[in-house]
């Protein structure tokens, strides 16, 4: 876990500690975390015979603290926070709990029945999120966790025992004892967190933040256990009674997160990030995914209607609902996957509206900015910017305006600006005008066995290309695309195996030259035939201007009607998965047929795995449902024997393109 990236989330958010301890103030300030500290008025006196466990008792009553101070600071301070943090740390032994001493009689009875005996120190927090509803109204949503540390005495002596509480020291500390001071000394050994003891749990701390602002991929945690809405602004003391952790059955180690939420009364503070627009905007995906659970308080249709999928929904009690257990990483994944088709029409529009070419002219403008140079809305752009920043396309950063200026990320400058040499504005295009419109057929031709481009254009042939260069715009984004694709796969694929012993190469369906400009550059004695089509060839000179490398030619021609140019090297890049097996048939016999002893091909697709579990990009790419299908490098290589190939290498390059490079026999 690293620990700053963490803290920083917190950057730019008003957040509060709802304590007074000095001992809290300095772990956090120790690690960089800027907060203000407005002590809880929430007074200790939760009836501790109502709690299972002294746990509950302790998180119960951190929350309250917090709860507190979100509520008060209103009207009190008049700023609503974003983030409070309530904590409290009790001492347990033998089924009490031990506050702080109330005087030295007190203290004295404290630490003599710690004395020589291991004693549990649990520390309850709770992190409250306060997000201003569009009605004005704020939600709370608690995310609350314990820690606990097992702590040994060692036998106390009564002289040592009051002198220690003549030191003043136990006076304001739960189980009357502080061991980051003179209390060390009464301590044998600790089992868990140090800092815990001291009064705050750094470690479990970050953890939880770290879950709640960057959830992994990846993990099997469970991170929610339970998320209880609560649509009333009746007392939350009230409503746990039914629905807390008081109820739920006690838990021990590994302590869980839970999260509730609940509408408090309508305040009036400023938002988050205060728009010109008048919306509030959430600035944080992860913000935004705990957002959208909070919107179950609303029922299923609000949440769908916020843009969130809805999680399945064990039962409803008048008051509250109570989701069902959610797997936190599962939940990600499903949303993702629903909203998938959002964040790639989000990057189409943006892409084709050059918001990227903007932004890189002329960086850190302000969203007012941006929609004037775009001639767009103010509202529509300040969403699509927002997206864009959500989807780590765009930053925002501090401008001499609230609502800050934006610029291009890292991911935007290389590959969404028209003069990156790595730039795929024109596979974005392509996939907005051609692929989605054919991937809105996919049913259909799911349930009828026909390719998506005849669902389209009533193609009757089984060549692909045929349609597509027959309306000459249609023709020149898909060449785009592929220069694009060509210039961020190709260097993997051709510098994935030695390839200097071949002097001459031909590359059919060479499209645009971009691969053969690249075999150019990395292999300075090779020169590199570009064969294509007619059609295509006559375009090609406009992304690769003639003279660039004069050891690249363009031939044009059918590969399946004309007789291919003489090379010891043929490529065939992305073509064979366009044609049916008899078409790549006819090719790879008519290349077998140029090629002499020792003639090398090289195949580059997205390989399947042998067990076609994925990769999903060639899976996806097979749902097109062409006439002719993706195959695995297994595959590959039994087609290629069939016409007196070896296969001499194959390489998994994880570029968007794998290579297998054979040798005829
Ligand atoms: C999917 S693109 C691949 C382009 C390039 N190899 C790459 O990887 O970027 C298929 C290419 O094959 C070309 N092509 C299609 N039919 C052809 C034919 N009968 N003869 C020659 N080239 C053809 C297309 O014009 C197009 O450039």
């Amino acid at each position: 876990m690293v620990l700053n990236p963490v803290i920083s989330k917190l950057s730019g958010k008003l957040v509060v500690l709802a304590s007074s301890s000095p001992r809290r103030l300095e772990i956090l300030t120790n690690v960089g975390l800027r907060f203000e500290v407005v002590p809880s008025w929430f007074k200790e006196t939760l009836n501790k015979s109502l709690f299972k466990e002294p746990h509950q008792y302790a998180v119960e009553t951190a929350r309250q603290k917090a709860l507190e101070v979100a509520r008060r600071m209103p009207f009190k301070h008049l700023k609503t926070p974003d983030v409070v943090i309530g904590a409290d740390t009790i001492v347990t032994i033998d089924g009490l709990i031990l506050e702080k001493p109330r005087d030295k009689q007190d203290a004295y009875r404290m630490l003599s029945r710690l004395s020589g005996k291991e004693h549990s120190v649990c520390t309850g927090v709770a992190i409250v999120l306060c997000n201003q509803q569009e009605n004005e109204e704020t939600e709370y949503q608690t995310i609350d966790f314990y820690e606990e540390t097992r702590v040994k005495f060692a036998d106390l002596s009564e002289t040592m025992l009051w002198d220690y509480i003549d030191s003043g020291e136990p006076m304001d500390k739960a189980g009357g004892y502080g061991i980051q001071a003179l209390g060390g000394m009464l301590v044998e050994y600790i089992h868990g967190d140090f800092l815990n003891v001291v009064g705050f749990p750094l470690n479990r701390f970050c953890k939880q933040l770290d879950l709640l602002f960057n959830p992994k991929p990846t993990s099997n945690e469970v991170v929610h256990t339970d998320v209880r809405c609560n649509g009333s602004t009746t007392d939350p003391i009230e409503n746990r009674s039914t629905t807390s952790s008081l109820s739920s059955p006690a838990t021990s180690n590994p302590p869980q997160a839970e999260i509730t939420i609940q509408n408090g009364p309508p305040t009036s503070p400023a938002p988050k990030v205060k728009r010109k627009d008048g919306q509030s905007a959430p600035d944080d995906s992860s913000w935004a995914l705990v957002n959208s659970l909070s919107k179950c308080s609303e029922g299923q249709e609000n949440m769908s209607a916020a843009g969130s999928a809805v999680p399945p929904v064990a039962s409803r009690g008048p008051m509250n609902l109570v989701i069902e257990k959610v797997h936190a990483d599962d939940l990600k994944r499903i949303i993702e996957l629903m909203d998938g088709f959002k964040a790639s029409k989000a990057l189409f529009t943006a892409s084709k509206m050059r918001v990227f070419d903007l932004l890189q002219k002329s960086p850190g403008l302000e969203g007012a900015e941006v929609a004037r140079g775009l001639q767009a809305s103010l509202k529509g752009t300040l969403c699509l910017l927002e997206a864009c920043v959500s989807l780590g396309l765009l930053e925002r950063k501090q401008g001499a305006n609230e609502e800050g200026v934006y610029e291009n990320s890292r991911l935007s400058q290389r590959f969404l600006v028209s003069d990156s040499p790595s730039s795929l504005l024109g596979y974005m295009a392509h996939s907005d005008e051609t692929v989605w419109k054919l991937f809105s057929h996919l049913e259909t031709s799911v349930r009828e066995g026909t390719n998506l481009q005849a669902k389209v254009s009533a193609q009757t042939t089984n060549d692909l290309f045929q349609d597509m260069y027959s309306d000459d715009e249609r023709k020149l984004r898909f060449m785009k695309a592929m220069h694009g694709i060509a210039a961020v796969a190709g260097p993997a694929v051709i510098t994935a195996f030695d390839l200097s012993r071949f002097k001459t190469a031909c590359d059919l369906g060479g499209c645009t030259g971009s691969m053969a400009h690249g075999l150019a550059k990395a292999y300075p004695r090779m020169s590199v035939t570009v064969y294509d089509l007619p059609s295509v060839v006559e375009l090609s000179g406009t992304f690769c201007p003639p003279g660039l490398d004069n050891r690249v030619s363009f031939v044009a021609g059918d590969f399946f009607k004309d007789r291919l140019p003489k090379a010891d090297l043929y490529i065939l890049a992305r073509i064979l998965h366009d044609w049916t097996d008899d078409k790549v048939h006819a090719l790879l016999s008519k290349i077998s047929d140029a090629c002499t002893p020792g003639c090398g091909l090289l195949v580059s697709e997205i390989f399947l795995y042998e067990d076609r579990t994925g990769p999903s990009q060639g899976l996806l790419q097979a749902l097109g449902l062409g006439p002719g299908k993706q195959r695995s490098a297994g595959e590959y290589g039994d087609l290629l024997e069939s016409h007196g190939f070896t296969v001499s290498h194959i390489a998994h390059t994880h570029s968007p393109l794998d290579a297998l490079l054979c040798i005829k026999d």
